[in-house]
């Protein structure tokens, strides 16, 4: 029986995670319970070690809750056909994935391993603001900015309706982190993609985010509105979080 949830794009519902390091169970996420509304844009914040990048992992089913629950559009992510789930829920990392070959082959990869057949890579290119003049030429031959451009044009290409994006700006320079920011924020303005996006740039969570989840030892110890987040956290640890009391440390 498919399990249906409510309309959140992205729910997590008492979501456990272990990993299995050296005989040892580690819990990485305690418990995390909270949603997405459609069209909304969450940063997930919070130490290093805390367990973002484990949380969006689950999400298209990198990995598998030990307990607890994932939904997507409504629907538990085990009960997707996953070829179908990996389209809906695009993935974009710290560093770019380039494969090797030209930005059209880059770009149509996503779509061609999914079965189909793919037309007007240009489209998709000129999404993030890049010619169409640049199709023809080697992927690993660009800027970081521009490759980080690129990967994000082949996730787009399988039309997502929920991105995860893993500190996607961090490894870039500033201005080249900048102009990825707006065009992710272009994106969104166009298509109302439904985001996640772990950031550690607090700068940065302020202007792209409707919602903060804080995360700290693997619980999300706040999940507040973006600019109530930013002038009155509703926790302790958020206001210690805030003031650059916690960063580093793992709790
Ligand atoms: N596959 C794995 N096997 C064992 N331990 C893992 C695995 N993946 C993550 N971890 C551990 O889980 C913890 C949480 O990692 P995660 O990458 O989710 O944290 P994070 O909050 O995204 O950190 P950062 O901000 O530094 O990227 C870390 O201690 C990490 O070493």
């Amino acid at each position: 029986m498919v399990e249906h949830s409510e309309s959140a794009a992205l729910a997590f519902r008492d979501v456990v995670k272990s990993f299995y390091v050296k005989d040892t169970f580690i819990p990485i996420l305690k418990g995390v319970t909270a949603a997405v509304a459609p069209g909304d844009i969450v940063a997930l914040i919070g130490p290093s070690g805390s367990g973002k990048s484990t949380l969006l992992s689950l999400c298209n089913l990198l990995i598998t809750a030990d307990a607890g629950k994932v939904f997507v559009d409504g629907i538990n992510v085990l009960d997707w056909n996953i070829t179908e789930l990996r389209r809906k829920v695009g993935l974009v990392f710290q560093t770019p994935t380039i494969f090797p070959g030209t930005v059209r082959t880059n770009i149509e990869l996503a779509r061609v391993l999914q079965g189909d057949t793919f037309n007007q890579p240009e489209r998709y290119l000129q999404n993030v603001g890049l010619s169409a003049d640049l199709l023809d030429h080697e992927a690993s031959e660009l800027s970081g900015g521009q490759k980080q451009r690129v990967a994000l044009a082949r996730v787009l290409a399988t039309e997502p309706k929920v991105l995860l994006l893993d500190e996607v700006t961090s490894a870039l320079d500033p201005s080249a982190a900048r102009d990825v920011e707006e065009w992710i924020l272009h994106i969104h303005e166009k298509n109302k993609t439904t985001m996640l996006w772990v950031t550690h740039n607090l700068e940065q969570a302020l202007r792209v985010s409707h919602w903060v989840w804080l995360m700290i030892g693997g619980q999300l110890i706040e999940v507040t509105e973006t600019r109530q987040f930013f002038t009155s956290p509703q926790t302790e640890l958020g206001r210690l979080f805030l003031q650059g009391e916690l960063n580093g440390q793992r709790i």
